[in-house]
């Protein structure tokens, strides 16, 4: 118990602060109360103090107002009154008695109000008596200060009246004689008599008031203090005998000041008393000041608590401080000495895990190597010298040796030979000096095939660095030389005829350059084009082109030597190379070439067989010598191609060398092209008009046929420069140009009556017709020229046909819904198919002037003739002859049918004003004369 209560005060003591702040706060608690408890006692004596002050004023003032009641009283019941009204029963008269008794009611009543005085004042204003009847028989003092409420008669006691306008205190009495009312007695005393009683402040402020109970302030009189007259009805209002504070009236003035309203008894009246809170209460503490005193106090404490909380916590961090430095130092040493202790334990446990990586690295090398060893890929192991140890199975399985073969043989059991002996010495070098090498290798098996392998040598080396073995490992790299052999083969071969492409033939010719400067010897091109093949390949399809194009292939090939380059330079052109002839002579090599060039024509000789067709097939040959001193393979490649199109020219399945004159032809082409591209554009080509007649020699209408006069050269043939155009692109405005010509002529015969029913015939090519937008085009002009599509007609050639026909009927289709008509021009020169030909909404064909030339020597081209006359007629379309010239080819012609004409028996084509007049001349029986008479002036 002691030692607890020692343990209590010393922790008290470490405590102070908190216990110092306690007895602060006990002791403030203690003294506040006793402050509250008397300034409460205090506060309640101001009250009672004020309170019964307010009731001394009442007091006073209804002692006052009595005494004024009790005056009039005693004057109502005095001898002399009482003496009048005696006299007046005995039949007194005025004159003989009453006068006397009134004259002694005056003087009494002059006496009273000469003497009476309140405060040094006279206390009455006017005292007068009044019979029953309400009429004065004494009225003495001020006459003023009487009111007409003194006349009321009907009084019985006494009474004070306080007439606040006048401001007058109007006190009663009844004269009583034998019971009975006589009259009464009336003063009137001044209100300002009580005006004493009124008390003011020390600055003379008016701080008591008389109200009446209709709020009005009576005295005192100055009324000055005018918020108390404001709110006068509101303060008479107020609960009698309580002190009220005036706050909440809307006074400003009145704000801090309690009131008291103390009613004076017996009167409708009552003082009201103002007095300020300061001077009520002044010197005592208000219970709000306390209060926020004993708060004071107890924030304070809390302050203190507050602090001691900090001071302990300060204390505590401080011991903590130390302790944790304490700690840290001891902290410090143990981490030190675990340091060490691990560095120590890493130290062991590295050398460990070394020996376990060391441990682990062998045994999973050897279980690579046994894995390695056991692989899919070949391996052999050797000593230093290449004598070979072991071989896995993969080896011996590839190889086709047994192990015990290969063992103590060298690798050379295996080698290809392929390698020379230069290439083994750079690898064992290799080998040597890096420790390795790789590289392609051909294996040759004991079965004697050869293998593609990617061979690995390593050396393996002791711990000391010293080769003791060779590990050879063959990969399989067979799939990968197949890839790539297939890459070569789809980069530098033909996939149809697996000749070389013109990738590879290009670097054969660049070799077979380069070979021929050094030994000074020619070689040879030939360019090979099959003939007529497009129109086999449209007409039959591709597959059967495609046979064509591999049988033709192995014809030529079989033409050469192996050394020659036979290669497919596209579509159905091949290309010879004949690198080296062996000579240094122009002519020798010349003959050679002809000799293997006469050799391909001669393998043509033969209709190849094409499923069940039998195809005669022709080529035509180019042929140029390559010199010792040609560099350009361009140059060469154009010169045999230059060639190729001469024997084309000269009637296909030739050959021609390359001449030099050629060269020239070339540069004329070229220079023509460019005089064609400028006059077009110039508009300077004009058309002349064939005339076209029916079998009774009738004028039908016109071939329109193009013609160019050129500026230096005259008028140039169609023949040379429409094949320039189709090559080049320019047949399509030669085309566009020759369709608007031809439709404003019609256009201009419609008006004339000896043109007007003519029709015209347009050529157009192939290149035209596959345009998108020819058929607008054909519209438009129409249109825009006024001409008579009606009139129109359209000549296609068989080779417009035979690519995309159903583009090509869709599009005749729409014309022909215009009215526009379709000949179907060289009809039977190319291979004209019955299947298309039906589905065509042709209006006619022609028979191409070739077979009318011979129609009367050849009895082919006649019956050629006769078979379109015929198929005209089962297919329903008119027929039309042309190129015909003399009367015995027309005779013969019209015997099989009735045919139009056209050619130079009926007129050569004419410039347009030739052919108006030669229209307006024409007639049928005339028709010889005028054959000999026109005269094509388009060459003259
Ligand atoms: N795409 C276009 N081709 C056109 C156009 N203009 C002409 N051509 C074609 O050029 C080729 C050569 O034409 P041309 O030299 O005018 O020869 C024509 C006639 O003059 C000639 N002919 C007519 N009758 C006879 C005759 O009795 N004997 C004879 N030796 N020749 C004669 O035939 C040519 C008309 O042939 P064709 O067109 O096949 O009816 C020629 O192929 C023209 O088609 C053009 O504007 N566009």
């Amino acid at each position: 118990m002691v030692a607890s209560l020692i343990r209590f005060s010393r922790s008290l003591a470490l405590r102070w602060p908190l216990v110092a702040a306690a007895a602060f706060l006990l002791s403030m608690l203690f003294l506040i109360g006793n402050l509250y408890t008397s300034q409460v006692e205090l506060r309640q004596n101001a009250d009672a103090r004020l309170v019964s002050i307010g009731e001394a004023r009442a007091t006073e003032i209804n002692d006052f107002l009595t005494e004024r009641r009790q005056a009039a009283a005693r004057l109502a019941a005095s001898e002399d009154i009482s003496n009048y009204f005696s006299n007046l029963d005995l039949g007194m008269s005025i004159k003989y008695g009453l006068f006397a008794n009134l004259a002694a009611i005056e003087l009494r009543f002059q006496a009273t109000l000469d003497q009476e005085k309140y405060q040094g004042q006279a206390t009455y204003l006017r005292l007068a008596f009044f019979d029953r009847d309400g009429a004065p028989q004494v009225d003495v003092g001020s006459s003023s200060a009487a009111t007409s409420s003194l006349a009321r008669n009907n009084l019985t006691e006494p009474s004070v009246q306080i007439d606040d306008k006048r401001r007058l205190i109007m006190a009663s009495a009844p004269v009583i004689q034998k019971a009975k009312t006589r009259g009464k007695v009336e003063t009137v005393s001044s209100l300002n008599l009580l005006s004493s009683l009124v008390s003011t402040n020390d600055l003379g402020q008016p701080r008591e008031f008389l109200l009446g109970d209709d709020g009005e302030v009576l005295l005192p009189i100055e009324r000055e203090h005018s918020a108390v007259v404001a709110q006068a009805s509101s303060l008479a209002a107020l609960p009698s005998g309580r002190i009220q504070a005036l706050s909440n009236l809307n006074a400003p003035e009145l704000k801090g000041y309690l009131a008291l309203r103390s009613p004076v008894a017996g009167t409708r009246l009552s003082v009201l008393r103002l007095a300020s809170e300061d001077e009520l209460y002044g010197g005592t503490l208000s219970p709000a000041s306390v209060f926020y005193l004993g708060l004071f106090a107890i924030v304070l404490f809390v302050l203190a608590i507050g602090f001691e909380r900090m001071r302990q916590n300060a204390a505590r961090l401080q011991i903590k401080f130390v302790e944790s430095n304490r700690h840290r130092a001891e902290l410090a040493e143990n981490n030190l000495a675990l340091s060490q202790e691990i560095r120590r334990r890493e130290a062991i446990e590295a050398d460990l895990h070394r020996q376990s990586e060391a441990l682990d690295k062998s045994n999973s090398e050897l279980r690579i190597a046994a894995a390695a060893f056991n692989a899919q890929e070949g391996m052999i192991v050797t000593d230093t010298k290449g004598v070979i140890l072991s071989a896995n199975r993969a080896f011996v399985s590839l190889t086709g040796y047994t192990a015990e073969e290969l063992v103590r043989q060298t690798a050379r059991l295996f080698r290809s030979h392929r390698r020379d002996a230069e290439f083994y010495r750079g690898m064992w070098n290799s080998v040597r000096l890096t420790g390795g090498w790789q590289g392609e290798m051909s294996l040759r098996t004991k079965s004697g095939e050869h293998c593609a392998r990617w061979l690995t040598i390593s050396a393996v080396k002791n711990e000391t660095g010293d080769v003791t073995n060779y590990i050879g490992s063959y990969y399989d790299i067979s799939k990968l030389k197949h890839a790539e052999e297939k890459i070569q083969e789809l980069a530098y071969f033909d996939q149809l005829t697996g000749l070389p492409n013109r990738v590879l033939l290009i670097d054969r010719v660049r070799q077979a350059l380069n070979a021929n400067v050094r030994s000074s010897s020619y070689g040879a091109l030939l360019f090979i084009d099959l003939d007529n093949f497009k129109t086999l390949n449209d007409s039959l399809g591709h597959h059967m082109g495609d046979m064509l194009l591999k049988s033709a292939a192995q014809r030529i090939s079989h033409c050469v030597r192996t050394d020659d380059t036979v290669a497919r330079f596209g579509g159905d052109e091949f290309v010879v190379l004949l690198a080296n002839l062996g000579t240094q002579k122009a002519k020798a090599a010349a003959l050679q070439t002809e000799a293997i060039g006469e050799k391909i024509l001669g393998a043509f000789t033969n209709a190849f067989q094409l499923d069940t067709y039998e195809y005669p097939c022709t080529p035509s040959i180019g042929v140029t010598l390559i010199s010792p001193e040609d560099r350009n393979i361009d140059e060469l490649l154009k010169r045999a191609d230059l060639a190729m199109y001469d024997a084309k020219t000269a009637g296909r399945n030739g050959l021609r060398f390359f001449d030099p004159a050629m060269q020239t032809m070339i540069t004329a082409r070229a220079a023509l092209e460019a005089d064609l591209r400028e006059d077009l554009k110039q508009e300077r080509l004009l058309l002349h008009y064939q005339p076209q007649v029916d079998h009774e020699g009738r004028l039908l209408g016109a071939e329109a046929l193009a013609r160019w006069p050129h500026a230096q050269k005259g008028m140039i043939s169609p023949s040379e420069f429409i094949p320039v155009a189709e090559s080049t692109g320019l047949i399509l405005p030669l085309g566009a140009l020759m369709l608007k010509t031809a439709c404003h002529q019609l256009a201009r015969w419609s008006t004339d009556p000896a043109t007007e029913r003519l029709t015209v015939a347009i050529n157009v090519s192939a290149l035209q017709m596959r345009q998108k937008t020819f058929v607008e085009e054909v519209r438009a002009m129409v249109e825009q020229t006024g001409a008579n599509p009606h009139r129109l007609k359209i000549e296609l050639t068989e080779s417009t046909l035979v690519s995309n026909v159903d583009d090509v009927i869709a599009k005749m289709d729409r014309l022909k819904a215009i009215g526009i008509g379709f000949s179907l021009d060289d009809f039977g020169t190319g291979y004209s198919s019955l299947s298309y030909l039906k589905r065509l909404p042709l209006d006619q064909l022609k028979i191409d002037r070739s077979f009318v030339k011979d129609v009367l020597v050849d009895p082919n081209d006649a019956a050629i003739a006769q078979m379109i006359i015929a198929l005209s007629k089962s297919l329903g379309l008119a027929v039309i002859a042309e190129g015909v010239e003399t009367e015995e080819q027309y005779a013969f012609l019209a015997q099989h049918g009735q045919l139009n004409y056209q050619g130079y028996l009926f007129g050569r084509p004419l410039p347009p004003a030739d052919f108006e007049s030669l229209a307006r001349a024409f007639s049928p029986r005339r028709r010889s004369k005028q054959v000999h008479g026109s005269v094509d002036r388009t060459y003259a």
